[in-house]
């Protein structure tokens, strides 16, 4: 897959439900063809942020936009062929096979009518070969693990060939190496053009994998930058108020932190 790589900004967005403040005039950028990481903790607001720039939501106040165009404004089907959203913890109220829930990632690429091309099909096979799901393609959805789940769910977000991947926690459900396997595709995926924008609460995962990172508390940005300057115990240990210690990581040089209780 080839994107065209983009930037995706947001300009003093927020959001609020019941009178709080739950995302406060956040102004963030992702760079094109990044892997960029959304931290910060429970309740931060990373999962409301992501939903405002998928236009799940939309924001009270403020712009999302990609590569100069406004998102807010754009029309869902539109908006459909430049980002896709892998949820945390998506469900599907129908029972689709895995093929079938690929092929979704499809429908914003073809008229309203049409139904699958051989073409569909073949890119549908093809991202679930890439993800080592070929062997669940004709699988109920229902009868797959979390984490055989979760990979279809971003198997069906690549289909849909965005521009922008907005990831819920994907290394939710997953394990170690599933987790470092989902972490290097996000990575080759961004090398291909891709902007990946992924919540994430392993620090550790965000630094071994992360260009730049973004790190949230209380609906504002605290923190951004590279994993170098943001994930430091200067700024890590008040937001999470923990002790971080940083060590190297022996082969790539990257951050390894280190915790304790304060
Ligand atoms: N629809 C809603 N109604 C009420 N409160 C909400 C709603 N959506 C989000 N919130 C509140 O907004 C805050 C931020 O939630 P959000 O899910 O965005 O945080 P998060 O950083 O993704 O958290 P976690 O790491 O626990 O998944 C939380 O306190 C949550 O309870």
């Amino acid at each position: 897959m080839t994107a065209q790589a983009a930037e995706l900004s947001t300009s003093r967005v927020s959001w609020s439900i019941g009178g709080a403040l739950i995302v406060d005039g956040v102004d963030c950028t992702v760079p094109p063809g990044s892997v960029t990481g959304l931290l910060g903790p429970n309740g931060s607001g990373k999962s409301t942020l992501l939903r405002l720039v998928a236009g799940v939501q939309s924001p009270d106040g403020g712009t999302v936009s990609l590569g100069g165009r406004d998102l807010v404004a754009t029309k869902r089907r539109d908006r459909a062929r430049l980002l896709a959203f892998v949820e945390q913890d998506a469900t599907t109220d129908i029972d689709l096979t895995v093929l079938d829930a690929v092929l979704l990632g499809r429908i914003p690429h073809r008229s309203l009518l049409a139904g699958d091309s051989d073409a569909d099909r073949h890119l549908a096979r093809s991202v679930l070969e890439r993800l080592g799901l070929t062997a669940l393609a004709e699988r109920s959805l229902a009868t797959l693990s979390g984490g055989e789940r979760q990979r279809v769910h971003v198997a069906r977000a690549l289909a849909q060939e965005p521009s922008v991947l907005l990831l819920d926690e994907p290394t939710n459900h997953l394990d170690i190496s599933a987790q470092l396997a989902t972490m290097a595709l996000l990575s080759t995926l961004a090398a291909d053009g891709v902007t990946v924008f992924a919540a994430l609460h392993d620090l550790n995962l965000a630094a071994g994998t992360c260009d730049h990172v973004i790190l949230l508390a209380g609906g504002r940005v605290v923190a951004a930058g590279t994993v170098t300057d943001v994930l430091v115990p200067e700024v890590v240990d008040d937001v999470y108020g923990v002790r971080t210690e940083i060590l190297r990581h022996p082969s790539t040089g990257r951050p390894v932190l280190t915790f304790s209780g304060r």
